[in-house]
């Protein structure tokens, strides 16, 4: 947002009720995007828009969508009942609630004495149902309607709903509308909706929707880019430093307490690593006082309800004092924060495009923010090059921790709180597990790589004392050093590591005494087998013996951790992305 232009050189008149809400907002000046798209999407053009996070494209297709109400006459009781005018799509149901704030700011300057222009809200919550939707839509008659693809589908499909005088279609995070998650979802609306209307997708990586953008029925559009000379707004500086996963943590400490912030966003890959590290990271400020000023955690991921995630966003939000939200993707794109100038990716996402979405959530609005990200020592710092070619240039950025313990320390400190309740191990298995999984799916597949992953400081950061039994670390077990997989001298005995929660550590202590009643049962049977084989064919089964063991015990951590699981509905792998209707 660096050329200023006033709103009165607009090559497009805006209604004076408009004009008041952006006086109102404090925007003084068009930013480019705005200035650029506004007169072209109001005036019968579809649009392709490109431009850098945080650059006001929000309001660059709100303001379009009231002009052509007011210009169509779909301010009056001529849009019948059960029809709608615009439509607005958006991946997240805290994108789309963000959508619709903005464009009650704008109603309320509309003119009291005219018929009224409504918009109303399409997304998934327990709290309502599409049949609620749909009463509110027939009672309340608004013209515009933002939701999650899901959500609006069903809605849609709704036999009372007519579709054909809707007159605007806005994807708004167009390329992740596009991609394989949504777009069977996005088809089936485009099918519903009339050939005859306007479209415009938006988005900071519109780009990486490549052809996909054909498939939404746009018809001679108009690609708006605002250039800038990284991919970045200028205001926004991109660090990236190397670390040992094991160290991870503790640098996240050491920002916070070294680093002026007022409000901080720490991705992390998946909903149960965000559960975790929100439960440690509390711990480590209220009983360890391991952070020098007070700050507020927040936790937010797609496992969570509507209602608790855009309440959490409220709070973080409108909090005055310092905070720091633990999350994931979900809050990658779209969400607009203004008091947020430090980002932190504990890892790169696995989706490149999303990189500069995360990004993105600080140095909004031409306003100052940092964006640091760790990478693993070794192969990962290919990441750097790899984004270059991308138009994406990070600074390297060293990183001292200072007054806090030592890394040995660190370490006993959070194996200890880890050993105070079972759940809390069940926890930093599930998330190191889904960390593993989540690796594996990285678009830029060649640098993130299994075979590079440096497993036992990985471990060692989620706090873990011993391995997870998994094909991918197989040979670690096979390995004198870390025999059975234990990363500590002395092995805990699992058999007596206790829940905390007295109803889930008795039906532990039932499955236990179960299994071993199985495993004496088990052990006879294989005695006796073993009195009555010939020696010959027991060197054999010698060898057979230390596979098949490796085998049991795997599936008894799977056990273990479906045991963990039952009692914890939270997903492992992120996959928050995807709506529930
Ligand atoms: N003309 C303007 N002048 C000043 N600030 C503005 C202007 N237009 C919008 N803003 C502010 O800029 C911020 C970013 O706007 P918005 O969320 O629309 O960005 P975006 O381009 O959609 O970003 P993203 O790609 O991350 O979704 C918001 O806080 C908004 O209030």
């Amino acid at each position: 947002m660096s050329k200023t232009l006033s709103w009165d050189e607009c090559d497009y008149k805006i209604q004076p009720w408009i004009k008041t809400s952006i006086d109102v907002m404090g925007f003084d000046t068009m930013t480019p995007v705005q200035a650029s798209t506004i007169p072209m999407f109001a005036r019968n053009k579809d649009v392709v828009v490109e431009s850098v996070t945080g650059s006001g494209k929000t309001v660059a297709f709100v303001v379009p969508i009231l002009e052509k109400i007011i210009s169509e006459e779909a301010n009056t009781p001529n849009l019948k009942k059960g029809h709608f005018h615009s439509l607005i799509v958006t991946p997240t149901r805290e994108l789309s609630n963000q959508v619709q704030t903005l464009i009650q700011s704008f109603l309320e300057h509309y003119p009291g004495n005219e018929y009224p222009i409504r918009s109303q809200l399409l997304v998934g919550t327990n709290q309502s149902s599409v049949r609620d939707d749909l009463e509110n839509f027939l009672q309340n008659r608004p013209q515009i309607l933002v939701g999650t693809p899901g959500r609006v589908l069903d809605f849609l499909q709704m036999p009372t709903v007519q579709t054909k005088s809707c007159s605007v279609l806005v994807l708004d995070e167009a390329d992740r509308l596009l991609d394989l998650s949504f777009f069977g979802e996005i088809e089936k609306i485009l099918k519903t909706l009339p050939k005859q209307r306007r479209t415009g997708l938006f988005s900071a990586t519109i780009g990486s929707a490549g052809s996909q953008i054909f498939k939404t029925g746009l018809r001679n559009p108009v690609k708006i880019t605002v250039n800038s000379k990284t991919k970045a707004p200028a205001s926004l500086g991109l660090f990236y430093t190397v670390v040992e996963p094991e160290t991870k943590i503790l640098r996240l400490l050491s920002i916070m307490n070294n680093y002026k912030f007022k409000k901080c966003i720490v991705y992390f890959p998946t909903c149960i690593s965000v559960t975790y590290f929100y439960s440690f990271m509390q711990y480590l400020q209220k009983e360890q006082k391991l952070l020098d000023e007070e700050v507020d955690f927040f936790s937010l991921h797609g496992k969570l309800q509507t209602g608790s995630r855009q309440k959490t966003l409220d709070s973080f939000g409108k909090l005055l004092a310092k905070a720091v939200l633990l999350t994931t993707d979900v809050a990658a794109r779209g969400i607009d924060i203004p008091d947020v100038d430090l980002v932190i990716q504990l890892d790169p996402p696995s989706d490149t495009n999303m990189f500069l979405h995360r990004c993105g959530r600080a140095g909004r609005a031409n306003k100052e923010g940092r964006a640091i990200t760790f990478l693993n020592r070794g192969r990962e710092e290919d990441y750097v090059p790899f984004l270059e070619v991308k138009n994406i240039e990070l600074k390297e950025m060293s990183l001292k921790v200072t007054g806090l313990p030592s890394e040995k320390s660190f370490y006993e400190i959070f194996k200890s709180w880890v050993l105070q309740d079972r759940a809390r191990y069940d926890l930093a298995v599930r998330s190191y597990v889904a960390f593993v999984k989540n690796y594996m799916k990285h678009s830029a597949s060649s640098i993130f790589r299994l075979q590079s992953l440096d497993y036992i400081g990985l471990a060692k950061m989620y706090g873990l004392f011993r391995l997870p039994r998994m094909p991918e670390i197989n040979t670690y077990f096979q390995n004198d050093t870390f025999k059975d997989g234990w990363l500590v001298d002395q092995p805990i005995n699992m058999d007596k590591f206790a829940y905390m929660d007295k109803r889930r550590e008795e039906k532990r202590l039932d499955l236990l005494k179960n299994s071993n009643k199985i495993n004496e049962k088990r052990r006879e049977k294989v005695e006796t087998r073993q009195r009555n084989t010939p020696w010959s064919n027991k060197m054999q089964s010698k060898e057979d013996r230390s596979a098949r063991k490796a085998k049991l015990a795997m599936k008894r951590e799977e056990i273990e951790r479906q045991i963990a699981n039952e009692s914890d509905s939270d997903g492992d792998v992120q996959e928050d992305w995807k709506e529930t209707p």
